[in-house]
């Protein structure tokens, strides 16, 4: 049976941009120990929704961790429960990787405590598990695009929360990289039992990953499920105005998009 502590819902969750309404009256529920893909065209809303669950734009509605609405757990508190990992990311030129890691744990530092051994470890194991713990003593900044990515993935597992809201985080992957990633991401899911919510643009690493689907289009949800249900021909085809066929592979969905030329 799924976690109730972990269980993070929103109810009519609307957001302006200005006059703009980009989010629409949005309902959705992410069961923990399940990896839910949140999906859709560009400009959908997508970020805006992991946003107004953080509590970084201004939004109308509920958003529930728990069956506790999010805006009365404290900021830090909150940090120890909710990982975000936004879709750009920037840092100082001078972090090292291991800095960067660090940071991970800054919500759980107890004042003038610093970091305990057992934040050390988990830093290492962060860095061990995106591959980069030989280059823990490297700046971010030198970092190719994906190791960079991989290094804010290692800071969110070194965050430890029970949610995890990732932004696109298989972008600048390679193949190899992607797959990792993704398979790491489910493991969280999967085996640690964590809710996690992941914005992905590529309908078939979604098809092999996700146990759940959100589908977006222009500020409301479109369809919500298990990804078998909501990756659809019809579906795929009517939010994305991109004709396609759905294959079944190996028991799982392939995504063709088909050349109109
Ligand atoms: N700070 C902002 N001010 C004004 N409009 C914004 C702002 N941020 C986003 N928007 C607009 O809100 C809409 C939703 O943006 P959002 O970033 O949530 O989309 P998305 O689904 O995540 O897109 P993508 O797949 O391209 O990342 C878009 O039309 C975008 O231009």
């Amino acid at each position: 049976m799924a976690d109730q502590a972990g269980l993070l819902t929103c109810q009519g969750l609307s957001v302006h941009y200005g006059t703009r309404l980009v989010l629409d009256g949005v309902s959705v529920a992410f069961a923990s120990g399940r990896l839910t893909a949140l999906m859709g065209p560009n400009g959908c809303g997508k970020s805006t929704l992991l946003k107004a669950v953080m509590g970084i734009v201004r939004s109308q509605g509920i958003v529930t961790l728990g069956g506790a609405p999010v805006r009365s757990i404290p900021r830090r508190a909150l940090a120890t429960r909710i990982a975000w990992l936004p879709q750009d990311n920037h840092c100082p030129d001078y972090l090292t990787l291991a800095e960067l890691v660090a940071l991970g744990g800054y919500a759980r530092e107890r004042f003038l405590r610093g970091t305990s051994d057992a934040d050390q470890r988990r830093f290492a194991q962060a860095l061990r598990t995106v591959g980069l713990f030989d280059q823990a003593r490297q700046q971010v900044n030198t970092l190719s695009g994906g190791q960079r990515q991989r290094a804010w993935i290692a800071m969110i597992l070194a965050q430890d929360t029970g949610v995890v809201l990732l932004d696109e985080p298989v972008n600048h992957l390679d193949l190899r990289y992607q797959y990792a990633v993704l398979e790491l991401i489910h493991a969280l899911a999967a085996q640690h039992g964590k809710t996690v919510v992941c914005v992905l643009h590529d309908l078939n690493l979604a098809a092999a990953f996700a146990d759940d689907v959100v589908l977006m289009q222009s500020g409301v949800v479109f369809a919500q499920g298990a990804t078998r249900s909501v990756l659809t021909q019809a579906n795929v085809q009517a939010v994305f105005d991109q004709p396609v066929d759905m294959l079944e592979w190996n028991g799982r969905q392939v995504c063709v998009p088909r050349r109109c030329a």
